[in-house]
């Protein structure tokens, strides 16, 4: 399976879910509001099991997995049908490891010297992490100075919303932004799926290119 459906809705819903039972509420909730696509965070406990979950029920969505620390866990994600991997930095062994398996990362970087070593390595999709702590969109309309005649792209992430979202968008360097504000770990763990769908719904309005 292909990005491509973060290519075209431009957005990357990045979860935390807090325990199992919420895993597939959440992906369906996703898919019914229109976006067959999700990032399940490596930092709780069932994120695995939940993950391989919504692999089995909704073989339909592009599934990736976020805040991959180390190369460890990639054979497992790649068994179960996990199409891409997030981090929030730029980890050589990961990159490599990911390579050898044909699995898609998508690592963090700020710097210049971080988006070179990205490309270096072969990568054409980074995530701009933590987007609004890190320069938010001046830094990243300086770093499509240099860079923008390459084909790499940006997912910024971090710190973005629906109040601060266009912006980042309207930058030919941006593939797609990613966020949790639609899919907040608090209205995860409540089970307010329709406000989710809701929330979705509108982030899908502001991201989608008309
Ligand atoms: O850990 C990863 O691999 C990540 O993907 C980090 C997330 O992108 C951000 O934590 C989301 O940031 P917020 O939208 O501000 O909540």
């Amino acid at each position: 399976m292909s990005l491509e459906s973060i290519t075209k809705s431009r957005l990357v819903p990045v979860a935390v879910i807090p325990s199992l039972s919420s895993a597939l509420p959440l992906a369906e909730a996703l898919m019914e509001a229109g976006l067959p696509h999700i990032e399940v965070t490596l930092r709780t406990d069932c994120a695995l099991e939940a993950m391989r979950a919504i692999c089995k029920e909704f073989p339909e969505m592009t599934i990736g997995a976020g805040t991959i620390l180390d190369a460890t866990v990639l054979p497992e994600l790649v068994e179960m049908g996990v199409t891409f991997g997030v981090s929030p930095g730029l980890n050589p062994e990961v990159i490599e490891k990911a390579q050898s398996l044909d699995f898609q990362m998508i690592p963090g970087v700020i710097t210049p010297g971080e988006v070179e070593r990205g490309l270096s390595m072969g990568l054409k999709l980074l995530k701009f992490f933590p987007a609004e702590a890190a320069g938010g969109v001046k830094m990243l309309k300086a770093l499509a100075g240099p860079y923008g005649h390459t084909s790499v792209q940006f997912v910024p992430t971090g710190g973005i919303n629906a109040a601060n979202a266009q912006p980042y968008l309207d930058l030919k360097i941006t593939r797609a932004i990613g966020g949790s504000w639609f899919v907040d770990q608090k209205l995860v763990a409540d089970g307010d799926f329709e406000q989710i769908k809701t929330l979705t719904r509108a982030a899908i309005k502001l991201a989608t290119p008309n």
